[in-house]
């Protein structure tokens, strides 16, 4: 089954009746303003623990068919071949102790559950883990035979046989041990085979991940390693922004109702982030609506903040806009890609059409960046990466508007779902410029009237509210529908996101945070608002 990244679910036939689903943020159940939303676990550490851990024991039995060769070699090189039963199965113990099913140590899943008893199990099983290390690596030779009588054993042997006493006893203290999700390791280091299989760690970032995606409702055993490391990624590239406000917020709001002190800093925070003048009241003014009410304790002030982002970050899919615009299967979307030079729109293009290829859809790019040299070869090589057709046209000062012409052509006689037309960069005062983006968007229009269509901009978050300013004009010639973020990664600005929703009014319908083909995902506010103030 095809997972279709723009609707976040799998491709089934409800997929071709064109139905409407509800857009991850509308999924989310909000029982209180306050309260996390959580439709399947409890939020109960524990619980969270239990769903990521399942969710990566899920990931993991994915992969193994992949690895399944590789660690049977590993195996084979690494298990001397006259290995005795006694070896073995001290070998098999240490490997199920050292590593559960999460590619870490029992160790690091533990560290995880900070409760005492954990802690007091944990320790029971380092000594465990220590001992039968030692003696399975003091073993100096293999042992011939179990079935010898005990006056004819050898030191080896009688070595052996206490060994194995001392293992049933280790392992008999070792039941009250809770051991998640044991499974048996294929190779015989069990630290090397985890991360080979799966090439994503048990750590933090994995636990809030997992829980980010339950909260959406989504179940542990369809979580995919895609969306684990793209969430990880964007916490990570939100970081320098949520690090400059999430503290100081807490600090500030954790003070009781908001004094004018207080609110002058709240705003200075988020000025700060980009969220802009228009926002920032926005917000202020709700959540000091709120702390006149009650006395809040700082996470519930921080939830209620997070609510107050994600309404902002929604409201324009309560007007004109459909939550939803995914492409729709067997007929024909085209989608604009718009904006200032170097914004990020070619590499845009780029990872979409690998989400529509990965998605099941029949993809095609309109090369019509006839303004720079290189602009038709660097979207040459992105559809060679994502495996989709570009359609060019390779003569000196093209018309782009022709080029858009023939590739509509070719969208159509092959039966395309999803087209994706490459515009060059352009500044918003050049009007010559902007005419021609005009005319682009009537060609469209008239040669594809039937089609869906998306006309997107695409924003550098690192410009801030700088980019902002472009937007307007683009909107009169290209009738935007919505907005890309790209550049997440690294800016301290990541706040601009409000500013973009509530100044412009539009959807933000992607966000990219990296150069990599997967660096791209549709925008959901609450994976947004979650990364930036999840400390
Ligand atoms: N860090 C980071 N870099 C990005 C992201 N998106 C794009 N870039 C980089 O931004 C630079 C410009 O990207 P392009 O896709 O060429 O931009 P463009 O808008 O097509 O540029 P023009 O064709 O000149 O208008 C490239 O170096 C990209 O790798 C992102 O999300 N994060």
């Amino acid at each position: 089954m095809v997972f279709n990244w723009f609707r976040r679910q799998n491709n089934d036939s409800s997929d071709t009746q064109q139905q409407e689903t509800p857009p991850v943020t509308e999924s989310q159940p909000e029982p209180d303003a306050t309260s996390t939303p959580s439709p399947t676990v409890s939020d109960s550490t524990a619980d969270l623990l239990a769903f990521a851990k399942a969710a990566y024991k899920n990931i993991q039995e994915k992969q193994k068919p992949q690895e399944a060769e590789a660690t049977t070699e590993l195996a084979d090189v690494q298990l001397p071949v006259e290995t005795t039963e006694v070896e073995e199965e001290v070998t098999a113990e240490a490997e199920t102790i050292q590593s559960p099913v999460v590619g870490t140590t029992v160790t690091e899943v533990l560290e995880t559950i900070p409760t005492p008893e954990i802690e007091v199990a944990n320790e029971e099983v380092q000594e465990i883990i220590a001992t039968t290390q030692q003696d399975v690596e003091s073993e100096p030779e293999p042992v011939e035979s179990e079935t010898t009588s005990p006056t004819t054993l050898s030191f080896l042997e009688r070595a052996a046989a206490e060994r194995e006493a001392k293992q049933e006893r280790l392992i008999a203290s070792a039941i009250e041990v809770p051991e998640p999700e044991v499974v048996q390791p294929v190779a015989a280091t069990t630290s090397e085979t985890a991360s080979e299989i799966d090439g994503i760690s048990f750590d933090e970032g994995f636990v809030w991940s997992a829980e980010v995606l339950a909260a959406q409702g989504r179940r542990a055993e369809d979580i995919s390693i895609e969306e684990i490391t793209w969430l990880k990624k964007l916490r990570q590239g939100l970081d320098k922004t949520r690090r400059n406000i999430l503290n100081q917020l807490k600090a500030i709001v954790g003070q009781g109702p908001l004094n004018q002190e207080a609110v002058t800093e709240i705003e200075a925070l988020l000025l700060q982030a980009d969220v802009g003048v228009e926002a920032t009241d926005y917000i202020i003014s709700a959540l000091q609506k709120k702390l006149r009410e009650e006395v809040t304790p700082p996470e519930e002030a921080i939830a209620y903040l997070k609510k107050i982002l994600r309404d902002m970050l929604d409201a324009p899919l309560k007007t004109s806009h459909k939550a939803s615009f995914a492409p729709d299967k067997d007929s024909l979307n085209i989608w604009l890609i718009t904006g200032v030079n170097g914004a990020g729109k070619t590499t845009t293009i780029g990872k979409i059409s690998h989400l529509a290829q990965q998605s099941g859809y029949r993809c095609l790019i309109g090369a019509a960046d006839t303004f720079r040299a290189a602009a038709v070869e660097q979207v040459k090589v992105w559809g060679t990466r994502s495996g989709v057709e570009v359609i060019a046209n390779p003569g000196k000062n093209t018309d782009p508007a022709a080029v858009v012409f023939d590739a509509i052509a070719a969208a159509q006689s092959r039966n395309t779902e999803l087209l994706l037309v490459d515009t060059a960069g352009r500044l918003q005062n050049k009007k010559n410029l902007m005419d021609e983006l005009s005319k682009i968007r009537r060609i469209i229009d008239k040669k594809a009237p039937d089609a869906k269509i998306e006309s997107l901009l695409v924003l550098d978050a690192t410009l801030g509210q700088n980019g902002l300013r472009q937007a307007e004009v683009f909107s009169q010639a290209a009738q935007l529908s919505g907005v890309v973020l790209t550049k997440l990664d690294g800016t301290a600005k990541g706040g601009v996101a409000l500013a973009v929703v509530q100044q412009l009014g539009l959807p933000i319908r992607f966000i990219g945070a990296g150069e990599g083909i997967e660096d791209l995902r549709p925008f959901s506010s609450y994976e947004f608002v979650e990364a930036l103030l999840s400390g």
